[in-house]
């Protein structure tokens, strides 16, 4: 499967007004109303990049994952068929709502929700930061990258491996305690230079997503939403650190619908014919205190 990267996340929460409040004064990102209801918060020159629905649960929806053309989007569906694996096709309101010509809602064999779409639809008006943020790095690279979690571990691997035709890209086995079971973390890439669009944790998670992360241009603007961060009261689940694996410095914070949100900028963008997958054996270089966010 082509996909070219995470087009879109789809969050849901019983409260809008608070979403709209931590996207625009938190994230810097702009909001507006979706069609058929719910909230689009924009962060490029897309319509949307996050689709927040409401619903009784605070909870991650799902992952919208674009395919390069309607041959390439036909082409995952039969996938999909050869494999068994069902899928239902979005209808009108669907289409409307997430602004694409097609879309094909699976799910993985830990439950998770995958939307494969073709042909966003654009008027490309420009993204103009309540915050004064410059620019999230979007385009080629997709929005940034999601981390789900995948109890049935193997299975799901294998199926975002040979079916959604996801790459790996590097390994950690996480060791809550120095003698407890290492927790697999793999790191996956698609069809573009983001080190990983898709991460799979071998563990539970209440709201249905481990974290999203998002990329700004500069360490600037990191600490620019950090400070908004404190400003708003906003839950943090890490400090600032940077990741070994890509280099990305970023903070972890909640989001209105459970799940976290990495905040991060200077993420490797990789040349996968040069890549080799490794294990690697610490979270971080430096920072990245897990603790805070613990209860
Ligand atoms: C290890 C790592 C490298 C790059 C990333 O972008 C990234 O998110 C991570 C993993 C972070 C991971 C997490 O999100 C949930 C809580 C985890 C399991 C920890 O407690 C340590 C590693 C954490
Ligand atoms: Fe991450």
């Amino acid at each position: 499967m082509e996909i070219r990267g995470l087009a879109y996340v789809v969050a849901q929460t019983d409260n809008l007004a608070e979403w709209q409040e931590y996207a625009e004064q938190v994230l810097g990102m702009m909001v507006g109303p979706a069609p058929e209801g719910g909230l689009y918060v924009k962060m490029d020159d897309r319509p949307y990049r996050m689709l927040v629905v409401e619903g009784s649960e605070r909870r991650y929806v799902a992952s919208g994952w674009e395919l390069a053309s309607e041959a390439a989007f036909q082409a995952a569906l039969e996938r999909l068929d050869e494999v068994g694996v069902g899928y239902e096709l979005g209808d009108e309101a669907r289409c409307q709502q997430r602004g694409f010509q097609a879309v094909a809602s699976c799910q993985d064999p830990s439950g998770n929700r995958h939307e494969l779409v073709w042909g966003h639809r654009s008027d490309l008006t420009p993204f103009v930061s309540p915050q004064g943020v410059p620019r999230f790095l979007t385009g080629d690279m997709g929005l940034g990258h999601t981390v789900l979690p995948a109890p049935r571990f193997e299975e799901t691997k294998r199926f975002c491996q040979d079916v959604l035709g996801f790459e790996l890209s590097d390994i950690f086995n996480f060791r809550p305690a120095p003698d407890a079971e290492p927790i697999r973390i793999h790191f996956m890439h698609c069809q573009n230079r983001r080190h990983h669009s898709l991460a799979l944790c071998e563990f539970e998670s209440q709201s249905g997503c481990v974290h999203i992360m998002v990329e700004v241009d500069s360490i600037t603007e990191v600490g620019r939403a950090y400070d908004r961060q404190q400003e708003h009261g906003v839950p943090l689940s890490a400090t600032l650190g940077e990741h070994l694996n890509d280099r990305m410095t970023s903070f972890y914070m909640k989001t209105p619908s459970g799940f976290d949100l990495e905040y991060g900028c200077g993420g490797l963008q990789v040349d996968w014919d040069e890549h080799s997958a490794f294990e690697f054996t610490r979270v971080s270089l430096w920072g990245h205190d897990f603790s805070v966010g613990q209860p």
